[in-house]
This record gives C-alpha cells, sequence and structure tokens, in this order.
C-alpha cells in the first residue's frame, strides 16, 4: 500500500474528510428544466476509492452524474472538482480532471473503435487534434485493459453494443484523469466481461488513486466493488454507507418495493415471487443440497416446505423464499425435537418427500431421522 493511500486510510479512519481531493458535492440539487428532481445531494468520492449509486429505474442516478459532469446544468449546490468548484473550471480543465462514460453526443461516422478511443486523448493534444507516439501508447493501454483489441480496427458503428461500451471505457480511460464517472458501465455486458470490467475498474480505482463514481444495477456486484454505496430514492440520497451498512436486514427490499423474500442481502441473490399455498411436497434439504430442487419445483408451480435448515444454512433464504413453509433452528444450535415433530407434521400432510441430502453425520442425524420417517410413511421419492 502506498504512503498516501495509507494516510488516505487513516483520515477516514480519523472522520476527517479532505474536500480538496476527489469529488464533492455540496447541497447539490438535480432536475429538469429548473425543477428538482433530488435535492441536497451530499456525496464525496475519495481518491482511489468507488461510490456507487443505486436505486429503482428512474431514481435519478443518471440525472445525478449528468449534472456532476456538466452535461446537464444544476439546479443549486457545488460540485468541487479535486478541490475547485466546478462552475470556476473551464470545459478543458474539466475533461483534464473528469471523464466520464458517454455515447450520446459522439459522432462516430467512419471512426475505427481505436480512434473513438483515442478522441478521449483530445483534451491533451492541439487544436489539430494529432495525438503523439506516447498518447496512442495511452490510447493502446487502455483498449488492452478492457480487452478490446480484437474489434479496435473495425468501424464503431458496426460492433456491438458490449464492445461499443468496452471501448467507451477505454476512452474514459486514457483520458488520464483523477475522477471517473461511469453510468452503468456493465448494462450490456456478458458475464465473463462483467467481471473482468468491474476487476479493472476496482484495480485502476486502487493503483492509479483515481476516484470513481458511477452507478450500477447489478446488486450482488455492487458490494464487491463499492467503498460506499449511496441509494437513490424519492427525491433525496435515502441512505449511504459502506456495502455492510446498505446491504443488511430488509433496506435493499424496501428500496426497490419488492417482497422481504425476493433478495438476500447477504448474498445478493434474487428469487422470483411465489404464492404460497399448502404444501404438497416437502424437501429434505441442507448445505445447499436442497437449492436445484426448490428452483426445481418453483418452476413446475408445486408449493413446498423444506427443512430442517438451520438458519446460517446457505440455502435458508432460497427455502425461505420459494417454499411455503420452512421449518428452522437457530443457527448453531442443535435441531430441537419440537421442530422434528413439525417436520414430521408436514411430512404427513405432504403427498411426497423428496430427500435432497447426500450424506449423514451427526450435525443432521434429525434430517436421516426425516427421510427413515417419510420411506417408512411410502412417501420418499429422489427426483421431482
Ligand atoms: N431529459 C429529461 N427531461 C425531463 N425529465 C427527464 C429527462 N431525462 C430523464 N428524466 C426523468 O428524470 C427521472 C430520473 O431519470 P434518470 O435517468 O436519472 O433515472 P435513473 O435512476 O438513471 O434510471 P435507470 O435506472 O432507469 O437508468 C425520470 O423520471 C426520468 O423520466
Amino acid at each position: 500500500m502506498s504512503e498516501k493511500q495509507i494516510r488516505q486510510e487513516t483520515s477516514e479512519n480519523d472522520g476527517f474528510e479532505n474536500k480538496n481531493s476527489g469529488l464533492w458535492t455540496q447541497n447539490l440539487t438535480v432536475g429538469y428544466d429548473r425543477i428538482p428532481l433530488i435535492r441536497d445531494v451530499e456525496l464525496h468520492v475519495h481518491p482511489g476509492e468507488i461510490l456507487t449509486l443505486i436505486g429503482p429505474n428512474g431514481s435519478g442516478k443518471s440525472t445525478i452524474l449528468k449534472t456532476i459532469t456538466k452535461q446537464l446544468s444544476k439546479i443549486a449546490g457545488t460540485i468541487y472538482v479535486e478541490g475547485t468548484p466546478a462552475d470556476k473550471l473551464k470545459d478543458s480543465e474539466i475533461s483534464k480532471q473528469l471523464s466520464m462514460v458517454m455515447t450520446e453526443r459522439l459522432r462516430t461516422e467512419l471512426m475505427t473503435g481505436r480512434e473513438v478511443v483515442a478522441s478521449g486523448r483530445y483534451p491533451y493534444t492541439g487544436k489539430l487534434g494529432i495525438l503523439s507516439e506516447e498518447d496512442w501508447k495511452k490510447v493502446d493501454e487502455a483498449i488492452e485493459l478492457v480487452n478490446a483489441k480484437e474489434v479496435a480496427e473495425q468501424d464503431f458503428r458496426r460492433i456491438s453494443d458490449g464492445q461499443r461500451q468496452r471501448l467507451m471505457l477505454a476512452r474514459a480511460i486514457c483520458q488520464d484523469t483523477q475522477i471517473l464517472v461511469l453510468d452503468e458501465p456493465t448494462s450490456y455486458l456478458d458475464m465473463g466481461f462483467k467481471l473482468d470490467i468491474l476487476a479493472n475498474i476496482r484495480r485502476l480505482a486502487r493503483e492509479k488513486n483515481i476516484a470513481i463514481i458511477m452507478s450500477l444495477h447489478e446488486l450482488d456486484l455492487v458490494s464487491k466493488i463499492s467503498d460506499t454505496v449511496a441509494c437513490v430514492k424519492g427525491d433525496k440520497i435515502d441512505r449511504i454507507g459502506t456495502p455492510e451498512e446498505i446491504f443488511t436486514g430488509d433496506y435493499i427490499q424496501k428500496l426497490y418495493g419488492v417482497d422481504e423474500m425476493s433478495f438476500d442481502p447477504v448474498t445478493g441473490q434474487v428469487f422470483l415471487h411465489v404464492e404460497k399455498k399448502a404444501p404438497e411436497v416437502f424437501v429434505i434439504g441442507g448445505g445447499g443440497s436442497g437449492i436445484a430442487v426448490y428452483q426445481k419445483l418453483q418452476r413446475k408451480q408445486i408449493p413446498f416446505a423444506a427443512g430442517i435448515l438451520q438458519e446460517n444454512d446457505v440455502e435458508f433464504a432460497a427455502a425461505r423464499a420459494l417454499g411455503s413453509e420452512v421449518v428452522s433452528e437457530k443457527a448453531f444450535s442443535s435441531i430441537g425435537m419440537d421442530k422434528v415433530e413439525k417436520a414430521k407434521q408436514l411430512i404427513d400432510s405432504c403427498h411426497s418427500c423428496i430427500c435432497a441430502v447426500d450424506e449423514f453425520g451427526p450435525q443432521n442425524e434429525a434430517c436421516l431421522n426425516l427421510k427413515e420417517y417419510a420411506q417408512e410413511k411410502g412417501k420418499l421419492m429422489y427426483s421431482v
């Protein structure tokens, strides 16, 4: 860790905020046609860190980002770029300090991907826009970083959305600024590129000490990449904190207006809404063994009960979300006889029982007991 990073981390720990670095917004109000959409936006993105905006569609994430990058006029407040109010900076000065991924305003007729990326170097070239060898080196490094070498020489308009997105990110990266603004940088990318680009963004922040502010819809990735998460809801930033402070309890579910069980804040898993009906099948699961069975039953719309799961079991959230009933025991406690009885009653009321568990030991003896019970009753099945 560099000395600068250590200083930065310790400065956070003692609560000291350095307004002269990164990006800072104070009492910022954003909106359209002078009508406020989000008020009092107070964000600070430190060098080397990533702040991610999350929130439902239309909540105002892009509006905040567009205002920060001056594509949209602010209604009130101040945006500090590396300590200086953005109003006092010329566009040419801002573009040396702050870069953004944008697609709308760019004219890309007859341009190759590499040329589009190279336009990110224009703030550093003279009026004729001639790039030096050093500029082209930065262009090619950025293209390499986003894994877009194979499409760099193609017509920018004739490549896929995902390839275009990677090149636009390269364009922002080679602009070589201290602040990077990204609006949904992974929306068109497949899973492999999503992970790759986000890992690169993370590395870029840490290694080059860049302050990054972005919006993301992939909640499972937000907590892995962000230092700070700001939640946009209604006419304000509803909550701001570390991923651990945001992804807890039922906050995210409330932010997005979904059922509490539709999302597991610990793993980031999402579950389709299920109508809770009287269970027809009892699933003996545990340790992740039951998940595939729950999903199959859900796809077939067969209501089920599950058990006996400890509340810290990896499949507890899935069972709770997809099952009509779950017999569970507190984490790290031995399974009580009352829970075994409850599970047996449910087996009695179901027409069949599926045992997803392959191996039994002292920790899941109660489940072995249930399997034997189901067998005695002639209800044991091995697959859906
Ligand atoms: N040019 C515009 N003029 C007026 N209103 C606009 C304009 N662009 C967006 N809006 C409105 O501003 C609100 C916020 O839009 P914004 O694009 O910032 O949301 P978002 O959080 O980025 O959404 P998404 O997750 O769907 O990308 C929406 O109600 C939208 O309809």
